[in-house]
């Protein structure tokens, strides 16, 4: 894969960045000024409740949410507001794998077409378009007769796999995961898990890895970001954030996360409950 950043700068570059969502008459701040950078190499996570904002970072660093203020660098070059061709030759670099393997794969196209479509529609030739088809499949573990069937002949975990093949065939740099496993049983999960780190070693490729599951989050990043109402509250290493946080909120994100111990769970549960109690009254 494409080597590491220029001058050792970290790949992507998020600097104070702000969205608004219009609603209506008025507006809703969804991001209020979030930093980060990812390495090359690096995985990312980026955790958080439902609505705290860590789908908008994603589609605001591939372009598909605009950015209010602060700006977005990607191996040095400002890409915040970048748009047409500029912003599609950036997805030679730049990829995404969404969370639904179901609607993210046209059911028209055989598995072959899918993954031969972004490397002929950028003038590869037919035949250097097969060979890289051949070794992505390789990479996400598909059998090479794969190509012939349609999406309709796979499991969400096995689609999934053709959509992160999909997501490599043009050889990026850094891939956005948007909750990738989310809409698959644990076992499926932990198998596409296992392919994102085995991907990653094989590869290089730097991860910005959305997820509302500290225990996924934990188990695949090196870093973790941790989101809460539209801004970063924590960011550190993985070790750090998902055993020893130190802000509440996250805290309370680690002890609402299950474990299979039934006894921990129990205790987990109680301490959960105690942190999420109003502070008592004062007394009159
Ligand atoms: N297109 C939009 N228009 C208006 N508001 C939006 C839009 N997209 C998202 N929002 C709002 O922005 C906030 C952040 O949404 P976002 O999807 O980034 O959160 P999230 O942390 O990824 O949540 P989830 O895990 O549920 O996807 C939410 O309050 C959401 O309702």
């Amino acid at each position: 894969m494409k080597s590491a950043s220029r001058d050792g700068a970290p790949l992507l570059e998020v600097d104070d960045v702000v969205v608004d969502y219009r609603r209506g008459r008025s507006t809703f701040r969804a991001l209020k000024g979030v930093s980060m950078t990812i390495g090359a190499g690096e995985c990312v996570g980026l955790v958080g409740e439902s609505g705290s904002g860590k789908s908008t970072l994603g589609k605001a660093v591939l372009g598909l949410a605009e950015v209010t203020s602060g700006t977005i660098r990607f191996a040095g070059q400002d890409i915040t507001h970048l748009k047409g061709a500029a912003r599609r030759r950036l997805a030679a670099d730049l990829q995404v794998v969404f969370q639904d393997p179901y609607g993210s794969l046209d059911p028209t196209m055989t598995v072959g077409q899918i993954l031969a479509e972004p490397l002929t529609a950028t003038g590869t030739s037919r035949a250097d378009a097969r060979a890289t088809v051949a070794e992505m499949l390789d990479h996400v573990r598909l059998p090479a007769d794969t190509v012939t069937r349609y999406p309709s002949e796979f499991s969400g975990g096995q689609r999934q796999r053709v959509a992160i093949a999909r997501a490599l065939v043009r050889r990026p740099r850094l891939i956005v995961c948007d909750e990738p496993v989310s809409a698959l049983d644990l076992t499926t999960q932990a198998a596409v898990i296992d392919l994102f780190i085995d991907i990653q070693r094989e590869t290089g490729v730097s991860y910005l890895f959305v997820s509302h599951d500290l225990g996924v989050v934990r188990r695949i990043c090196h870093r973790v970001s941790v989101m809460y109402q539209g801004e970063c509250v924590e960011t550190g290493p993985n070790e750090t954030v998902t055993r020893n946080p130190e802000h509440p909120y996250t805290q309370r994100l680690l002890l609402a996360s299950p474990v299979a111990d039934p006894v921990r769970q129990a205790e987990r549960r109680r301490s959960w409950l105690q942190l999420r109690a109003p502070a008592a009254s004062p007394v009159a």
